[in-house]
């Protein structure tokens, strides 16, 4: 017999650690992290006709329309009816939440609480492995090489909207957006919110909250691995 699956969210403003903390909870406990932002990037670098669309908001610092946010993830989730998932970035906003209502019941979320300031010095500090997605920050878990990915030795970038100028107004317009989500799934009774400045003190609490409701499961590579 198949164990129930698992569906959850994180949420947060850009730099809240949802990234970090995705790839911590996917290696712990073998979700399948799904990335909004990589499913972005992939859908740019290969010129299909939703990452021609979204390049010209992401490019500006700006959201990207539900439409073309729902039209691009949602056939995604649609093919993991097998899969326990995390999805990170999405949904952002009330409409992309209500078509993931449709599409599938969630058993989880969770939404990341961090002052602006520390999103700032994070976000000014983030560099990124553009094929894989990997995230480093040259205080927090610098690169062994300085500019280069630690896996593949490929150079490391930085993404436009991450620096100040572009992020006042993502910050500003994720509140907006994001206050009605998290009273959707607050009542729902699903919503779990963690504050704070350091992932390292974040962690413990949601790796126990999620002790509560998934068997923990090691794996070395956790990008394919369902629960059993
Ligand atoms: N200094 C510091 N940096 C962090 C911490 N947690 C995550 N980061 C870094 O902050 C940046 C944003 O984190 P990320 O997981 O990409 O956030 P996301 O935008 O919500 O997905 C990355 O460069 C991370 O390496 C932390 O506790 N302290
Ligand atoms: N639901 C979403 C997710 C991402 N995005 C866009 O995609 C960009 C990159 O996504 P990301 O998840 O890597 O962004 P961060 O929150 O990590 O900065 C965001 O800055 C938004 O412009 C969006 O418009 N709507």
């Amino acid at each position: 017999m198949m164990a129930k699956l698992f569906r959850a969210v994180i949420m947060g403003p850009p730099g809240s650690g949802k990234g970090t903390i995705s790839e911590r909870i996917a290696q712990s406990f073998g979700l399948k992290h799904l990335s909004s932002g990589d499913f972005l990037r992939e859908n740019i670098a290969a010129n299909t006709e939703a990452g021609v669309l979204a390049k010209t908001y992401i490019e500006r610092g700006l959201m990207v329309p539900d439409h073309v946010m729902t039209r691009l993830l949602l056939p995604r989730l649609e093919e993991m009816t097998r899969h326990s998932w995390l999805m990170d970035g999405f949904p952002c906003t009330l409409a992309q939440a209500k078509a993931l209502n449709s599409t599938c019941d969630l058993d989880l979320v969770i939404s990341l609480n961090i002052p602006y300031e520390t999103l700032k010095d994070r976000l000014s500090d983030r560099w990124i492995h553009p094929a894989s997605g990997r995230v480093y920050n040259m205080g927090f878990n610098p690169p062994h090489v300085q500019g280069r990915d630690d896996l593949s030795g490929e150079p490391l970038i930085q993404h436009d909207n991450d620096q100040p100028e572009a992020l006042v107004a993502r910050l500003r317009h994720y509140k907006d957006v994001a206050k009605p989500v998290i009273d959707l799934y607050k009542s729902k009774g699903i919503l779990h919110m963690f504050s704070g400045t350091e992932t390292d003190r974040i962690w413990p609490y949601i790796n126990s909250l999620l002790s509560t409701k998934i068997p923990s499961r090691p794996e070395t590579d956790t990008q394919h691995i369902p629960l059993p």
